[in-house]
């Protein structure tokens, strides 16, 4: 091992080894996305797998957020926007017209780049989806709001505050906040787009220790800048260039043996 590639083994201390005979929660086949007349995501097949955490890299532009949104349709907002091919959650093509985009929303759940809490309580914020779908008893209520807070790391932070606005948290909070509120949903799959890009780097760290704890419970999808970050936390990682997909693997394997040129110029640092 020379010594890039032990620096680089140092990042894999600690993460759980890539399982590629976990189910395949999605898989995208040959899914091809056009804004308009451009061609953003071209012939992409890729397989994401439960309770995994998979990391798309790749330079600015080549198509890390529009793959991220073709999963919960989040462009369905915008007419000259279109997905062609298909993407199957648990088998079943999230891009026919017949889908009841609701019910996919609360099953892919999203975190955004920058907090982004409702003006309202904390605990509102995290009741918000549950109060709108699942109309639970005040007291079922309560005990999914803790649950969240939870998991989201957060609950001990704000257990005597929970009728204090969201927007008065720091910045990492709000963004577990928001993870809370993404958790309340209970979804199956978590996407997060830059999620702590943000943040300052104690609030990164929490994130990431967050990241891997949802990982025993949820399948996540990871966009990231940072290509350390994307060793540290992921299994599995895409490497994306111009809206293809470049290469695919064990996130080890991809950071100490990428296979494809491009690939290495762009974890060594030579493009991007
Ligand atoms: N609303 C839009 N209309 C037209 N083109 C768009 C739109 N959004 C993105 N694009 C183009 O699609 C391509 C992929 O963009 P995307 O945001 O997915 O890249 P990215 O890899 O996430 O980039 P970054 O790392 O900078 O966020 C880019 O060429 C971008 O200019």
């Amino acid at each position: 091992m020379n010594a890039a590639s032990a620096m680089n083994a140092a990042h894999f201390e600690g993460r759980g080894q890539a399982d590629d005979t976990a189910p395949v929660r999605i898989a995208c086949k040959d899914l091809n996305f056009y804004y308009g007349q451009f061609h953003g995501l071209k012939n992409v097949n890729l397989d994401f797998h439960d309770r995994q955490v998979t990391a798309l890299i790749g330079p600015s532009g080549c198509g890390k957020s529009t793959l991220l949104r073709t999963f919960n349709r989040i462009y369905s907002l915008y007419p000259e926007q279109r997905a062609e091919g298909q993407i199957l959650l648990d088998g079943s093509n999230i891009l026919d017209g017949n889908v009841d985009l609701n019910d996919l929303r609360s099953r892919i759940g999203m975190v955004f780049q920058k907090p982004t809490p409702f003006p309202m309580s904390i605990y509102d914020n995290v009741a918000f989806g549950l109060r709108l779908y699942e109309k639970l008893p005040k007291a079922e209520l309560d005990v999914r709001v803790e649950e969240s807070l939870r998991k989201a790391a957060l609950w001990d932070e704000v257990k005597d505050k929970l009728k204090q606005s969201g927007m008065g948290l720091s910045g990492g909070q709000q963004q577990r906040l928001c993870i809370a509120r993404t958790v309340a949903q209970r979804p199956e799959v978590i996407l997060f787009d830059e999620p702590t890009s943000a943040l300052d780097p104690i609030s990164t760290g929490r994130i990431e220790e967050l990241i891997e704890q949802l990982r025993a419970e949820f399948t996540i999808v990871i966009v990231t800048h940072n290509m350390q970050q994307a060793a540290r936390i992921s299994q599995f990682t895409a490497f994306m260039y111009l809206g293809e997909l470049v290469e695919f693997g064990p996130t080890n394997r991809i950071f100490m043996n990428p296979v494809k040129r491009q690939t290495q110029d762009y974890i060594t640092g030579r493009f991007g």
